[in-house]
């Protein structure tokens, strides 16, 4: 991108905004971020962040690490409840609906809400008990029923050939890539709007990450996405939207093929041109 292009950018930015807001409106929104702040105890993480996320398509949180895109991926399921001394301002709306509501049953919130760890976290059991467990929680227990889920969900994250003649071996033995695309399965098994991916890919090779970007491009089918990654051409790869973080605050948030090719405000493209992070 020529210079001049750049500083018509940093100047235009009223223009840059409304743009940003139109790509906004143009879709069905499913998560809306509403003036949202986060402190750690005395130190605030994320400040004034609002955005919607598309309905059934990969919104990615790029930026330069502790700019906060974990922290807000965890308010979407309410993980950040777990850390002591947080404290949340502003809303976070799931189809409409205040996931901060006094009334909001979290369990029930995050089971609409699934997530996935930079780590794959199967437990040690059984590949067919990995999938079945948050069925087994809800207390089904009917083994016809759980067969069909188990295989649904195993085809669903792209594992059902691998693992179909070895479902009673122990989860713990199987490879990386094919762990985290368990845990994935065992997401989808109880049938979320919402899936949350914290770095799914950056524990793992090139080929196993090359099968999750291909089922990330699957899922999006079914599921709403939710992505943080470190990495940008994951990004560009995987996402429909990208939003880019810096210090706690959002920068820019926009289609992502425009967000890469013709960014909004010069600190994205300081960034996604390698000038800083
Ligand atoms: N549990 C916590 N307690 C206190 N501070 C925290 C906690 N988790 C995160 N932070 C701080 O909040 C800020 C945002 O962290 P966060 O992990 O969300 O950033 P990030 O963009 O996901 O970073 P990375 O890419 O390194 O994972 C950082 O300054 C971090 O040190």
């Amino acid at each position: 991108m020529t210079t001049e292009v750049r500083k018509t950018h940093a100047i235009d930015i009223n223009a840059l905004n409304r743009s940003d807001k139109k790509s906004q409106e143009n879709f069905d929104t499913c998560i809306s971020v509403q003036n949202l702040n986060l402190f750690y105890g005395n130190k605030q993480a994320l400040h004034n962040v609002s955005m919607n996320m598309p309905r059934k398509k990969v919104t990615a949180y790029i930026g330069p690490s502790g700019c906060g895109k974990s922290t807000l991926l965890r308010c979407i399921n309410r993980m950040n409840d777990l850390v002591d001394g947080v404290r949340i301002e502003g809303k976070i709306l799931l189809d409409g609906d205040d996931i901060y509501d006094k009334n909001v049953n979290v369990a029930a919130l995050r089971r609409r809400v699934g997530m996935v760890f930079q780590k794959p976290n199967p437990f040690p059991k059984s590949i067919y008990e990995n999938v079945a467990y948050g069925l087994r929680i809800q207390g089904i227990n009917d083994r016809r029923i759980l067969d069909e889920i188990v295989e649904k969900s195993l085809r669903g994250a792209a594992l059902w050939d691998e693992v179909k003649n070895r479902l009673n071996d122990n989860a713990l033995g199987m490879s990386g890539g094919q762990q985290q695309r368990l845990v994935i399965a065992r997401a989808i098994a109880i049938e979320p709007e919402v899936i949350l991916l914290d770095e799914p890919a950056s524990a793992l090779d090139p080929i196993s990450t090359l099968k999750i970007e291909e089922l990330i491009d699957e899922l999006k089918e079914k599921y709403t996405i939710v992505i943080v990654t470190h990495n940008m051409q994951q990004a560009a790869r995987v996402s429909d939207y990208t939003a880019f973080m810096y210090m706690g605050e959002l920068i820019e948030f926009g289609d992502t093929s425009e967000l890469f090719t013709n960014p909004a405000k010069k600190q994205t493209e300081d960034y996604i041109t390698g000038r800083y992070g």
